[in-house]
This record gives C-alpha cells, structure tokens and sequence, in this order.
C-alpha cells in the first residue's frame, strides 16, 4: 500500500477497512480518539452536532474529519444507533511503538473488532435496564415461515413458526430493534418491519439456507444433533442460522453466550395483533411511551431480568391453564406469606443484572464491575436460597433450587475482588490485597518504590538547601525534581549541577533529573505494569472460571427473575387490592367489582375513585349472553369498562392477579381490540378503511375462544351506513365467530337486535341528568341507553353557549321529526333487506322471532324510562322458545 502514490499508508489503511464495511460509519481509532473521514466523517457530524474538520488532503481534496473521544464512545454510538446507523469499530491491534519498530512510515495495525447493530448491544450504557433487545430473524423455506429471535445481552434464543400472515403480530409482539431478512425478500418486508419500529437487515440468501443454518447451530452449541433442544423445521433452522451468521459477522467471530435455543409452540400464548396491543396499551401508551401502559402501572419489579420477564408474559399471556395455575400460585404464595415476600425483595433488591454481565464477560466486553457483578448476584441467591423455606409452591421451588450451589464460585470471587472495582480494568487495582502473592509482592515494590520517591525528595531539599524543591511526575517526562527558577543559578553550578541533571527550563520553574530518580522510576514502572500484568491474567482466570459455570449462572438469573415477578405481582395485588381469579379451561368469564389499572391509578391521583363494575360474558351453557352491546352517552366510561375486561382477562393469563374482587376467566386464545375512526395517516389510508380493515381481520379469525372488544365500529361514515355495518358485524360475531365479546356504540338502534340474537345482551352506562346537565355515574347496568347525551358533553367540553343552545333546538326538531313520522329509522331497519333474518351469514334459531318483531313494533325507545327499557328486555327474553 505504500506504493499507491499520494495516498498516505494511513490512509490507505483506512480505505480498505472502509472498503470491508460499506453499510457502517467507520470509528478509526487513533490514540484516544475515534476519528471518521469522507463521507461517514460529513453523515456523523450531522447527525452528532459535532464539530467536521479537515485532516490532510486525499487525491488533492481536503478529507473531511470529526471525531469522538473514546471514553465517551458510548453516549455517541447510542446517538448513531438511535438514528439508524451501524458503526465498524476498527481498533489498534498494537502499540504504536511496536508499528515504530518495523520502520518509521510503517502505520500501527488496525482490525474492525465489532460491528454496532441496534440488535447487538451488550453495553449497559447503550440498554434499557428494564427491557429486551431483540435481534430477529424471518426465514421462508417452502412455503413455511419462521422467527427467531434473540438477546444478545441475555444469550436467550427463540425460534417459532410464523406464517407470513402472523409477521406482523409476532414483531408487535417482541419489539425487535432488527429483523436480518433474506435479500430477495427485503423490498416486500421493509415497510411491515419498520413500521413495527425495528430496522430491516438485508443478508445474502446463503445466509438464510437451512442446511447450513443447521451446521451452523450445531457448530455453535457443539453437539452432532438438534434433537436434543426439539424439533426444528427448515424455516426454523434457515431463521437460526440467519442469526448465528450475523453474530458472527458482527462480532467479528466472537460468539455471545447463547442459550440452547428454544421452540416456541403455536397456540402456547394468547394471539394480539398490533392494533390490539397499541389500543389496550399494554407496553406502551397510545402516545408511545412506557408511562400510562398497563406495564407501567403493573410493573413493581426490583431487578431488571424481573422487569424483562414481566414484559415478556405481558406481551404473550400464557393459553395454558396448567402453567397459569402454578404462576398464580407463586404470586398467591407471596400474597399469603408476607414475610417470605418482604425477604425476597430484600435480597433481589441488591441483585445486579447477573444475565447481562454474564454476557459481557463471554464476548470478552467485560471489566471488573461484571466480576463484581456476578460475584454479588450469587451472594444474594444464596442469600435468597437460604431465606426461602421448603413446601414452596413448585414454579417457586424449582426457582428456589437454581439458586444454591454457587459457593465455590461466589468464594472464589469474594477473595479476588475487591469490594468495589474500577469500570476498567485498564488502571488495574480491582483485584484484592491477599489473593495472589505474587501481586501482592510486586504492589509492594511499586508502592515502597514511591515511598522512596518522598524519601529522596526530602534528601534533596537537605542537599540543595532548596525548601521547594519537589519531585514531581508528568507523563512525558517522567519523574522528575523541580525547583523554582530564582534557584536556578545554584542548581546549574557545582557542586549541585554533579547530582541534578538539567533537563527542562520553564517559565518560573526550572526541571533536573538524577540517576537515582531514574533508578527509582524504572522500578516503579516496571513493577506497576508488573502488577497490571498479573492483575489482567488474574481477570481472565476469573472470567473463565465464570464462564464455566455460564449455564447454571444463566439458571440462577432466571430463577431470579421469576422470583421477582411472582413477588412483585404480590405486592401489587396486596397494595392495589387484587384478587385471585380462577382461571379454567372453558369459555366461562365473570368479572365482579372489576377495574381498570392504568385509569383507577389516574384517578387515583387525582384524588377521585373509581366505580367498579360486574361482567357476565360466560359462552357456555343455557342462557349464556357472550355478547354485550354496550350503550351509554359519551364520556360514560364505555371505552374504560370494555378494555378493562380485556386487561383483566389478559393479567389472569400471566399468572397475575386482577383488579376485580371476584374473577372467573376461561382462558382466552385470542384478544381483539378494534377503536372506530384511528386516524392511520401515516400509512396513507383513510380513518374509515383502516377500520374496515382491522375490524375484517377479525370477523375472518376470531375463534369461540376469542375476546374482542369493537368500540364504536362504525362511526367513521355516515350515520346509515355506520348503523349498517356495526349492525350485520354485530350479527357475524354473535352467529358466526360466537365468541365472547364487548360492543359498545351509539347506535341506539342496535340494542333491538337483543330480541332477535339469543346470546346478546343490552348493558349500559348510568347517568343521571341533573337541571339539564349530565352527572356521569360509571355504572355499567342492564339495559340501553335512550341517547347519548352529546350535546351535554360538548357543553362540559366548553363549546360556546350559543352553538350549545342550538345544538339543543336542532337535536329536539330532529327527535321530534322521527317520532312523528311514525318511527321513520325503526321502520327502515325493519325493512331494509340488509337487516333482514335471512340476509344473515348463518342461521340462527330463532323459531318465534315473530313474535317478537310484532312486540318490538309497538316499542317507542325514546319512550321508555330505563325501568320501562328493562322490562321490556326480560318481557322480550320471556317470548323466546327455549326461556
Ligand atoms: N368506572 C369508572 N369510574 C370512574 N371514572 C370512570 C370510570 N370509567 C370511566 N371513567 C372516567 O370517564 C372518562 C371517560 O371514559 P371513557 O373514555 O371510557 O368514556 P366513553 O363512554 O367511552 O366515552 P366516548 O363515548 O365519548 O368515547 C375516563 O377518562 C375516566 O376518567
């Protein structure tokens, strides 16, 4: 490379190791400094607000530059992963004095180390304490799809099946930060995956073949067959092996501590599609952040791996009725047992994050404090172990079991370490005094090698008679005596000028040096880089020791974790008032006193409380009414009462217990929420097709195992055909999907379809109307609404009193208008083929729906007071045959 002529060999250096990673910014290192040029050096200045300046000239062009100090790399490759780049980082693989040795023009040789992926972080600085970080992986081999997954800071790895049609929940579901997909298939999946706010990764088909995805995986784990970990497909080793390359590729051959990985079954957890996610709020509120999102309210967590674990199963609820019980009863244990709780946290409370230090320390990122931190975390899971009784309900007592057996380990770290080390191990100093006598001996010489230093100082003011005369250290001279320059006349003149060598004149200061300091010095300097010598064989020796052990270490972490979770979920319920549900194997779902968390806690804080509610949507046996249509006036608390019974339903299925006083949920398999009228600009579709589509989506999948809540369906079009559509959705879900499900609506009209559908029940939202005003009661009660109380509301809202008084005279000329004309709306829906029985997708049995019609005839709605309203439902009840 010196041959290319006006290219300097550093530069030429650079270029190649550019040349290796086109899609990255290059951090060079130089010194203490990662410098960038070109192009990277114009796009990271940008995007870092960092000075750009000019480095020499390439090929008779200014080379622009900026650069970032190394130990303050980290805030910076945040930024840059934040704003979608990757980083090369290329090191110095030698001292400058080694490169020195080869010639003068020779240039100190460099190696990209690592290349930084939002999907690859291990540093604690660049993670979310409390949440995963996914890379993921989407394979199709034949037809079949697969996703897998894993965290590289936690060495966890997932593989499931996943259809082409389920992408789009399952990466709702996870939250990867990347997706690797097969280069052919990138253009098609793009859009999908960075709407669910993750970056795509293109990688050569090769990468994805299964064949040798499966070499690659066994390789990795060392073994000669898979079946061992279960059985995997082609998709599911074509997605593996995806992801075994990439970390390769990316760290540069340096493997992270993976876990064997794991098949998740279909059908395993409860199905939530992204719209039902963002619209119940689980992980994330509907503006995007953690605060207001059920797990925000929920999460009481004292360690980080409890906090991933939490999001983990609120993200995907458990269909399994077995493992809901016994989390249940883990949580249950700690509700019953407060002092075994109180312990618990006690201890988790000084656990560190023993997964993610564990993982430094394989990929060789560690320093002391990961030492550190896997030397406290075994402490207090002995701790926890010892504190813990026997007779533990059994997802507790397996936990409670990972976490003995670690005293060798823990021992051997209490006597290497030093109770609190340095972040890097650079300066040494974190192994402790006693530990290895070799250190210890060779401390000894650098530390009397200063003592000397103070000794000589003190003879050499006596010699000199200069009483400020100080030996001093800097890092270009060394040791060295100094005095202030009025002295020098004397110092440079014998006999003193035999003993102080000159070697420096300053301002006011003049420097010397001797050959006893010089003895001295080299000394120090070699028994101080003695010491780090033997202090850094001593980390690894530590490290490996740990890594020995990186499976039951990666046990304890998880038993942890889960101990966490079922006592935090404990206190939760004993501070919130939380009751045990029983969770059962049918389609049973009664709530008593049930709330919602996320708007109890609001009002809570606002010094308000919240109004508790009762819910019957059982699906099975005689009589059974799994459909309500909800109806009540704005502001009521429709939208509160219907997602409240989802999140309880939802928060019964991880094993929680549920703000409800009295709960009987029949697991659920599939939860849909569906709002009217989202604005989806950003997908360029309109407020109305989105919800044609989402509510589609539904109507085509929802099974008799299914919860599905629609909101006002409808309202994003006109009146009539608003009225329409929620009217035959109504008929579909009740006839067809029969799955429990929730309705509310201000289609009044609706509630008449209670006489014709067995299974659909009328309930709505008591208010009370007080001098013309509308006092809201929260009370959800059998029955329909007579109006919705909007003109009311906008009046609260503080429209102008004139548009409200208007609003009240066109509202009584349109009610009067429709009373007059004989029940003009009534008569259209009974007439309108759309409506009709037979228009229907499936027969329902409805022998003596004639009857009913003719009594439904003589009905004037906004007639009847709400007594007269539910009379009327149970007269209407008693007409059908089977009642
Ligand atoms: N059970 C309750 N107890 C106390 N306050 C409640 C309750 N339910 C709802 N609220 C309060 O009423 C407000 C409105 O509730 P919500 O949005 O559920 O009404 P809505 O009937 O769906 O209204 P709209 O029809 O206008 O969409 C909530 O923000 C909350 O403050």
């Amino acid at each position: 490379m010196d041959g290319t002529p006006g290219i300097s060999p550093m530069m030429a250096q650079y270029l190649e190791q550019k040349a290796q990673n086109p899609d990255a910014l290059l951090f060079y290192r130089m010194g203490d400094f990662y410098e960038m040029f070109f192009a990277d050096a114009e796009a990271a200045s940008a995007a870092l607000d960092i000075a750009l300046t000019k480095r020499g000239q390439h090929l008779g062009q200014d080379i622009p530059m900026c650069g970032v100090p190394v130990h303050a790399a980290e805030g910076y490759l945040l930024q840059l992963i934040r704003k979608g780049f990757r980083v090369a980082v290329c090191e110095q693989m030698e001292d400058p004095a080694e490169a020195r040795k080869r010639g003068s023009k020779s240039v100190v040789r460099r190696e990209v180390v690592r290349l930084v992926t939002p999907g690859t972080l291990t540093e604690e600085g660049l993670l979310e304490a409390r949440r995963h970080n996914y890379l993921a992986a989407y394979a199709e081999v034949r037809g079949d799809g697969a996703f897998a997954w894993v965290d590289v800071s936690t060495g966890d790895l997932t593989v499931a099946p996943c259809p082409r049609v389920t992408l789009g929940p399952m990466l709702a579901r996870l939250a990867p930060r990347e997706v690797l997909v097969s280069e052919a298939q990138e253009n098609e999946l793009r859009d999908l995956i960075s709407e669910a706010g993750a970056v795509a990764t293109p990688m050569a088909r090769a990468s994805f073949d299964s064949t040798a995805g499966e070499a690659r995986v066994k390789a990795t784990f060392k073994v000669g067959s898979l079946d061992g970990f279960g059985a995997f497909d082609r998709a599911d080793l074509a997605a593996l092996g995806a992801i075994v390359d990439y970390l390769e590729l990316t760290q540069r051959g340096r493997l992270p501590l993976l876990r064997p990985p794991v098949r998740e079954s279909a059908g395993g957890l409860v199905q939530i599609d992204a719209a039902t996610r963002r619209n119940l709020e689980l992980v994330r509120s509907m503006a995007g952040a953690r605060d207001g999102s059920l797990l925000a309210t929920i999460d009481r967590t004292v360690t980080g791996g409890g906090a991933r674990l939490l999001e983990t199963r609120l993200t995907g609820p458990s269909t399994d009725v077995g493992l809901i019980r016994a989390r249940q009863a883990a949580v249950a244990h700690f509700v019953e047992e407060r002092a075994d709780a109180r312990d618990a946290r006690e201890a988790l409370r000084r656990v560190p994050d023993l997964e993610r230090a564990l993982s430094r320390l394989a990929l060789d990122r560690g320093g002391p404090r990961d030492l550190a931190a896997v030397r406290d975390g075994l402490a207090q899971a002995e701790r926890l172990h010892a504190a813990l009784p026997d007779g533990l309900p059994p997802v507790l007592a397996e936990a409670r079991a990972a976490l003995a057996g670690h005293e060798p380990l823990a021992d051997l770290l209490d006597a290497a370490l030093v109770a609190e080390p340095p972040q890097l191990a650079r300066d040494g100093g974190y192994v402790a005094g006693g530990y290895d006598d070799e250190l210890d001996e060779t401390r000894r010489l650098r530390d009397e090698g200063r003592g000397v230093v103070g000794e000589l100082q003190a003879e050499y003011v006596e010699r000199s008679g200069i009483g400020a005369l100080k030996i001093k250290h800097n890092n270009v001279l060394g040791y060295f005596v100094e005095t202030p320059a009025a002295h020098a006349e004397k110092m440079l003149k014998p006999p003193l000028s035999e003993l102080f060598v000159h070697r420096q004149t300053m301002a006011g200061a003049i420097r010397f040096t001797t050959l006893a300091l010089a003895e001295i010095e080299t000394k120090i300097l070699n028994a101080g880089g003695h010491a780090l010598d033997i202090e850094k064989r001593i980390f690894e020796s530590l490290r490996q020791a740990i890594l020995t052990e990186a499976g039951r270490i990666g046990a304890t972490a998880k038993a942890l974790a889960e101990i966490d979770l079922a006592a935090a979920l404990a206190d939760l319920a004993t501070a919130a008032d939380w009751a045990r549900p029983e969770v059962r194997d049918d389609r049973a779902f009664r709530i008593v006193g049930g709330r919602h968390p996320v708007v109890e806690a609001a009002l809570r804080r606002a010094g308000q409380s919240f109004v508790a509610n009762d819910c019957a949507l059982g699906a099975d046996g005689a009589g059974a009414r799994p459909v309500w249509l909800l109806t009540g006036p704005n502001m009521a608390g429709k939208s509160t009462f219907l997602r409240q019974n989802a999140l309880i339903a939802l928060l019964a299925q991880i094993g929680a217990f549920v703000p409800a006083a009295e709960a009987e949920v029949g697991v659920v398999d599939q939860i849909f929420s569906r709002v009217g009228a989202a604005d989806d600009l950003a997908r360029g579709r309109s407020t109305f097709m989105v919800e044609m589509v989402e509510t589609a989506a539904i109507l085509n999948q929802a099974g008799p195992r299914a919860l599905v809540i629609l909101d006002e369906i409808g309202r994003g079009t006109a009146t009539y055909d608003g009225l329409s559509i929620a009217w035959a959705v109504l008929e579909h879900l009740h006839d067809v999907n029969r799955c429990r499900a929730l309705f509310a609506t201000h289609y009044h009209e609706l509630t008449a379809l209670a006489a014709k559908l067995p299974g659909l029940r009328n309930a709505t939202v008591a208010v009370r109307e007080w001098q013309g005003d509308v006092i809201f009661l929260h009370e959800v009660i059998d029955g329909a609404a007579d109006r919705s109380y909007g003109v009311q509301v906008a009046k609260l809202a503080g429209l102008p009193g004139a548009v409200v008084e208007r609003a009240r005279v066109v509202l009584e000329a349109l009610e009067k208008g429709e009373r007059e004309q004989g029940g003009k709306a009534r008569a259209l829906i009974d007439d309108l083929p759309l409506f009709a029985a037979a228009a229907r997708p499936a027969p329902v049995a409805t022998p003596e729906a004639s009857v009913i019609e003719t009594r439904l005839r003589d009905i004037r709605p906004d007639e009847l007071t709400p007594r007269a309203a539910l009379d009327l439902v149970y007269e209407l009840a008693g007409l059908l045959p089977d009642a």
